[in-house]
């Protein structure tokens, strides 16, 4: 019997969506107000959800305490009040959208989930705004 357990953070961050092999009118173009070059900022809503069976001994699918202090290692202390064009190595050559941004926390989080239980991470980039990425 497998269950879902999910762990809500947040962070802000800068960014401007942009390629630097397209010209400026082609960036305006596609990306509108959002290539701003001197960056704009957003408060990312992230949900982490581990699925997987209930540990017969503990009652947990994953300590929740350990959900949490790895999200605030490995997703807040590197994304939090950062430019992500500039500060974050991940995006020295990726549009940080919403969408590689949550590819970007899902790889992070993955080498430390069990391999028996799955990983979904839900990214809000406004209230209204948001994807899903499993994998
Ligand atoms: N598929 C994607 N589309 C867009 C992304 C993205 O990451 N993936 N990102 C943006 C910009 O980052 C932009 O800053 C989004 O902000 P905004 O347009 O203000 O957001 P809302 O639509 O939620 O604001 P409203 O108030 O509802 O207009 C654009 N597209
Ligand atoms: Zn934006």
């Amino acid at each position: 019997m497998k269950v879902k357990v999910s762990r809500k953070a947040h962070f802000n961050a800068a960014h401007r969506l942009y390629r630097k092999d397209w010209s400026d009118d082609k960036n305006t173009q596609v990306f509108g107000k959002c290539n701003n070059p001197n960056y704009h900022g957003h408060n990312y809503e992230l949900i982490v959800s581990v699925t997987g069976e209930i540990d017969p001994e503990t009652g947990f699918v994953m300590d929740m305490k350990v959900l949490k202090d790895l999200i605030v290692e490995k997703v807040e202390d590197a994304l939090d009040h950062k430019n992500l064009n500039v500060e974050v190595p991940e995006f020295k050559d990726l549009n940080p959208t919403a969408e590689n941004i949550s590819i970007i926390i899902w790889n992070k989080l993955r080498p430390h989930i069990s391999e028996t239980h799955t990983l979904e991470v839900v990214l809000y980039e406004t209230p209204r705004n948001f994807v899903t990425y499993s994998g």
